[in-house]
């Protein structure tokens, strides 16, 4: 996968070389490039930003300095929109992040950030970039940051740990939070007994069969507890007629 980040603060994105997502980039499974967005200014102070037309607070971002980045990063239009690159434009007025829209972004070759800072980009911005590219406006959550940066790193973690070879172990993703759309079943490791309290002898039992139906009925237990919202939307098959017999 080939991952493009535009921002005006590309020191944010040093944590790329970091941990497995470093590690991904040294062995090929990840190719990261990281843009300063003032590349594309040409006034002697770098200006990426004026005030907002009609009023308001705040400052907005240019669009002159992005439609030059986006030449410069995607300079052949697609035959195909189908077969162009995702540009992720994380905003607080966008469609909320999750589990699948990780799986959909790591299926894909290529993607690109767009790193927003002020109180956001010239929407003109994202109208002249879905004439090239699949656009794609992203909020992490019903918060409000300060940009972008924050957004982007979050999300690349969370794709990046999908792509095939970056975890060790593929079972993690199967059996973690989200990944089935309910909450992952508690964790305990050694030792067997600390500070008086004791791992749940099921787990200790050897009993495979047994300790999956724990886990499963803990998992239902901890998703009605902490994200009842989880239950009401899980698939039917999600809810196995099983879980409510025992
Ligand atoms: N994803 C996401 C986000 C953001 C986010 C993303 C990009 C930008 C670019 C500027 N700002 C500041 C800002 C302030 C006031 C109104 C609008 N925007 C951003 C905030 N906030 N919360 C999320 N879940």
């Amino acid at each position: 996968m080939r991952v493009d980040v535009l921002t005006i603060f590309p020191d944010y994105f040093a944590p790329l070389e970091l941990s497995l997502i470093g590690k991904a980039r040294t062995t090929g499974l990840l190719d990261v490039g990281v843009h300063d967005l003032r590349t594309w200014t040409h006034d002697v102070h770098r200006t990426v930003d004026d005030t907002p037309y009609g009023g308001g607070p705040g400052m907005v971002m240019r669009p002159e300095p992005w439609g030059a980045a986006f030449d410069a990063l995607t300079p052949v239009p697609p035959d195909d929109l189908d077969l162009a690159p995702v540009l992720v434009v994380p905003t607080p007025a966008g469609q909320r992040f999750d589990q699948a829209m990780a799986h959909s972004f790591a299926g894909e070759q290529r993607l690109i950030f767009a790193c927003g800072r002020y109180e956001g980009i010239d929407q003109r911005v994202l109208e002249e970039a879905a004439t090239r590219m699949r656009v794609r406006e992203v909020s992490l959550g019903d918060y409000v940051l300060f940009g972008g940066e924050v957004a982007v790193l979050v999300m690349l973690e969370a794709v990046v740990r999908l792509l095939p070879g970056v975890i060790g172990n593929a079972d993690s993703l199967t059996e973690e939070s989200h990944a089935n759309g309910l909450l992952e079943a508690p964790l305990y490791t050694k030792p067997a007994v600390w500070r008086g309290r004791e791992v749940p002898e099921v787990l200790r039992s050897g009993d495979h069969g047994k300790i999956a139906k724990w886990r499963r009925a803990q998992s239902l237990l901890r998703t009605a507890a902490q994200r009842p919202d989880m239950l009401a939307s899980a698939a039917p098959e999600t809810l196995d007629k099983h879980d409510v017999a025992t």
